[in-house]
């Protein structure tokens, strides 16, 4: 209840040694530490909202305190340097949040570093679902976030490679965790740790066992197209590689599989960590790639016929030849307007199937996602959120490819298009900072001609 919070948090969460004594004071004893987590392990889930408010609110910084140093700071009398100095590390010293201590010592006793990182998620979802809108629950996870990001820095991450002769629960765990393309069965999984394929995690001392991140690439002679050929059932099982076929890298699959490292860019530093890697091994290999879905773009293109069919406004997304041709293939009945004709059918898979409504539907849809990856953005940058991802990391949004994913799913989510993602190496750092202070897309000249289209077309 209540007052067990109250009662466990006055006792175990230390309060801040004075300024002077702060570099003297004995560590608390770690049953503090063990309690703190005993306790939140045993509180229902409904309970740890109240719980980490009460932590992060009367358990923080002592803005009194805090306001009242920094009057100090404002104090134009002030005037020799060495004062103003110690006045600020003063005020620094008292901004460090109270159950900061806490977090630092629960990180040295075993099993800590899990435990804060399955907290931050309960921060999070709590942050995520609005549950609270409590400024202190933010400013919490904004320390959690500092704490977590100086552990799991790559310095001290430890980069795994998984091969069929890993243990069986690592293996077990990159099943499990796989997030793009589910794995079916044993054959398959062995199919992605075998020839032709590299699969990399990174681990940490603090979480031994644990995949963070967990990054698929399949090496092949060029830049992939389309994923059956990666992941298709039943695949001619080589023995060995040919070092000749190998001249390009493919990232299909990239999954971070602890949900409190989000932001801490695990799967970034993955991605530069293995090409390096891979550079190793494969001196002559110059071309890294991803190939990856694009999840949303079908709902999204939903979303667009149905609103340009309110205002009327459908004939501009398609060339009047291009609607007529839409309303032969699907011999729609007479009274039914095109838009919807074209909405029923991009919301099953069927078309695939049929040659000819590929070749009327492939300019259509091409030009519309370009446009979705390219020209639809949220708060600036790419709406889509593993084009925002890889833009981010640096990469260039390099090709859109046709019918790259037959499967139901790959239907479902993006009309069966996936998108190449390219990484040119001695371009990364420029396009990431382009992208992120400017919010500047790298495309190539394929992206940038479709996207020229749609906007001819649609006068958007
Ligand atoms: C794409 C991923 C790996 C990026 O993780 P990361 O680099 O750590 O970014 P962030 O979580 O630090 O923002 C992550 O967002 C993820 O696992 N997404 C779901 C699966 C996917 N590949 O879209």
């Amino acid at each position: 209840g209540v007052t067990g919070m109250e009662e466990i948090l006055a006792r175990v969460v230390a309060p801040l040694p004075t300024y002077e004594t702060r570099d003297k004071s004995p560590p608390p004893p770690e049953s503090n530490s063990l309690d703190f987590m005993h306790f939140y392990k045993s509180l229902e889930k409904e309970d740890r909202l109240g719980f980490l408010t009460k932590l992060s609110q009367d358990f923080g910084v002592d803005h009194r305190s805090a306001s009242e140093l920094a009057g100090k700071l404002l104090d134009t009398q002030l005037r020799d340097l060495a004062t103003i100095l110690q006045v600020e590390d003063r005020l620094r010293y008292c901004l460090t949040p109270r159950y900061k201590q806490l977090l630092n010592h629960i990180s040295r006793v075993e099993g800590g570093v899990k435990f804060l990182v399955d907290l931050r998620a309960d921060v999070l979802e709590i942050i995520s679902s609005k549950a609270s809108e409590s400024p202190h629950i933010k400013d919490l996870n904004g320390t959690l976030k500092s704490l977590l990001s100086e552990w799991f820095s790559v310095g001290l991450l430890r980069l795994e490679r998984i091969t069929w002769q890993s243990p069986c629960e690592i293996l077990q765990k990159i099943s499990q965790y796989e997030a793009v393309h589910p794995v079916r069965n044993w054959t398959d999984l062995r199919r992605r740790v075998g020839p032709y394929r590299r699969c990399y995690a990174f681990t940490h001392a603090a979480m031994p066992g644990e995949p963070l991140v967990v990054l698929h690439v399949a090496l092949t002679e060029d830049i992939s197209d389309n994923i059956q050929s990666i992941v298709r059932e039943f695949a001619t099982v080589d023995t060995e590689e040919d070092v000749n076929k190998i001249n390009a890298a493919i990232f299909y699959s990239i999954s971070s599989t602890q949900a409190g490292l989000q932001g801490v860019e695990l799967g970034n530093y993955l991605i530069k960590r293995v090409v390096r890697e891979l550079q190793g091994e494969f001196p002559h290999m110059a071309q890294f790639s991803s190939l990856s879905p694009i999840p949303g773009f079908s709902s999204w293109l939903q979303g667009l016929l149905s609103q340009s069919r309110k205002e009327g406004r459908g004939s501009e997304l398609l060339s009047e030849q291009e609607w007529k041709e839409v309303e032969q293939a699907t011999d729609s009945s007479p009274g039914t307007p095109a838009v919807d004709a074209l909405r029923k059918l991009v919301g099953t898979s069927e078309w695939l199937r049929s040659e000819r409504l590929c070749r009327v539907l492939e300019p259509v849809l091409m030009r519309l996602c370009a446009w979705y990856l390219y020209g639809e953005k949220r708060r600036g940058y790419a709406l889509n959120p593993v084009a925002n991802f890889h833009l981010q990391n640096g990469a260039t949004m390099w090709r859109l490819n046709w019918r790259a994913d037959t499967s139901p799913r790959g239907a479902a989510n993006s009309c069966g298009i996936m998108v190449n993602y390219r990484y040119f190496l001695s371009e990364t750092s420029k396009n990431s900072s382009l992208y992120l202070q400017s919010k500047a897309v790298a495309a190539s000249e394929q992206v940038l001609g479709l996207v020229s289209q749609f906007q001819k077309n649609s006068k958007l």
